[in-house]
């Protein structure tokens, strides 16, 4: 019986401890699953109790990059609607500067002239050699004959009745000065009566520097605090138009424009109408220079003028001139002081040619006063013509 009774407890205890290897082994194998084979293969294990009892470790492999947390989005800060940008307007330059620099380039370009003759009439015998030589050099920069003849003269019996003590620097200046007539006055008549505004109609061929010119006044006229109106009456080349708009954008200037083609009376009667309303100092109209007869030519400007004088009176009408063109410039100016009365005459170009003697020859030509002249492409590169500045500049 004793034998029995351990025999049972034996296979009782057998029993017991195989239940309890099996349920392990189970627990064990679950867990497993969960995390994944290959960490299942090389994961550390440690003892059977603490692989049930701590949570499965959520530590990122640490090759990658921690990802950042996801923010919200900021709300974005409400933006005022963009205003357009306000045009930085130029400050054109003053006009003692403007003078300052502009006779050193009249002296750059005109100089050889002066030079030339001062070393003509400087030689020790002036025999006829020589007056034909002074002859030549006044025609070649386009004085024009009457009024080289006329120089000459008066030089000839001048440095003979002086004789040799004669000062020539100073009788060829004073004799260039009564030559290009100091006595003409060269104001622009920029301003109007009785409230109305001054009217410069500017005229000339294109390509003559018109519209540069009309864009040149306007920023003298605003360095001098003047309020200014453009008119873009050069309706028959849009880039003229255009070219205009630019010059008043720079210097904060008005320009009143029609479509492409439109009648260039109405655009510069409206020109004016705007400066009569506004109360401008002055209305500068660009006009258009089609020389392809003299009566159309003279039908444009005509109208021009004549609608334009319902609102004000024209005070100035200034013909635009190349000095570059010589002889073909002298007829220009001859058709156009047909067609209507010129007042003043700007003479463009001046850097670009040696032909300074034109002003001469034109003020001849057409009793008209050179009021301005064109030293450069710049913006600021016209000045008001005198005539001692002018002779100093080509006497060096
Ligand atoms: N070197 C130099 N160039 C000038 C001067 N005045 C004008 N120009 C140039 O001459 C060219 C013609 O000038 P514009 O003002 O367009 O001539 P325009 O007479 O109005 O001609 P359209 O616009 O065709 O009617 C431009 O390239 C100007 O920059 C000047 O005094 N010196």
């Amino acid at each position: 019986m004793g034998e029995w009774l351990y025999l049972v407890i034996g296979i009782a205890a057998l029993v017991v401890l195989g239940g309890v290897g099996l349920v392990a082994g189970t627990l064990r194998g679950k867990r497993g699953g969960a995390v994944g084979e290959v960490e299942q293969r090389d994961a550390p294990t440690g003892g059977a109790g603490t692989d049930l009892l701590e949570p499965p470790t959520t530590t990122p492999p640490t090759t990658l990059p921690p990802v950042p947390a996801p923010q919200a989005p900021e709300p974005e800060a409400p933006t005022a609607p963009a205003e357009p940008a306000a045009p930085t307007l130029e400050r054109p330059e003053g006009t003692a500067s403007r003078l300052q620099r502009l006779r050193q380039r009249l002296a750059g370009s005109q100089g050889g002239l002066g030079k030339g003759l001062l070393a003509l009439l400087s030689r020790d015998r002036l025999d006829e050699d020589t007056w034909e030589s002074i002859e030549d050099t006044l025609l070649a920069a386009d004085v024009g004959v009457k009024p080289t003849q006329e120089l000459v003269e008066q030089l000839r019996t001048r440095l003979r009745v002086e004789g040799a003590g004669a000062d020539v620097r100073s009788v060829l200046r004073e004799e260039l000065v009564t030559l290009v007539d100091a006595g003409m006055d060269r104001r622009l008549q920029v301003s109007g009566a009785d409230g109305a505004p001054g009217v410069v109609l500017v005229v000339g061929v294109n390509g003559a520097g018109k519209t540069t010119t009309v864009g040149k006044i306007a920023r003298i006229l605003v360095a001098e605090d003047r309020a200014v109106t453009l008119g873009a009456a050069d309706t028959f080349r849009a880039a003229a138009v255009d070219q205009l708009a630019t010059w008043g954008e720079r210097v904060g200037v008005d320009v009143v424009r029609g479509a492409e083609g439109s009648d260039p009376a109405s655009v510069a009667f409206e020109a004016v109408r705007t400066g009569v309303e506004q109360g401008v100092d002055t209305v500068i109209v660009d006009t258009a220079g089609r020389l392809q007869n003299k009566a159309g030519l003279m039908d444009e400007l005509g109208k021009v003028k004549r609608v334009v004088e319902k609102q004000a009176p024209v005070t100035e009408v200034l013909l635009v001139l190349d000095a570059t063109t010589g002889q073909n410039g002298m007829i220009q100016a001859r058709v156009f002081s047909e067609v209507v009365d010129v007042t003043g005459i700007v003479l463009t170009k001046l850097d670009g040619s040696a032909k300074g003697g034109i002003v001469v020859a034109v003020q001849r030509e057409l009793g008209v006063p050179v009021k301005l002249v064109g030293l450069g492409e710049g913006p600021d590169d016209l000045a008001p013509f005198t005539p001692e500045a002018f002779v100093d500049a080509l006497l060096g």
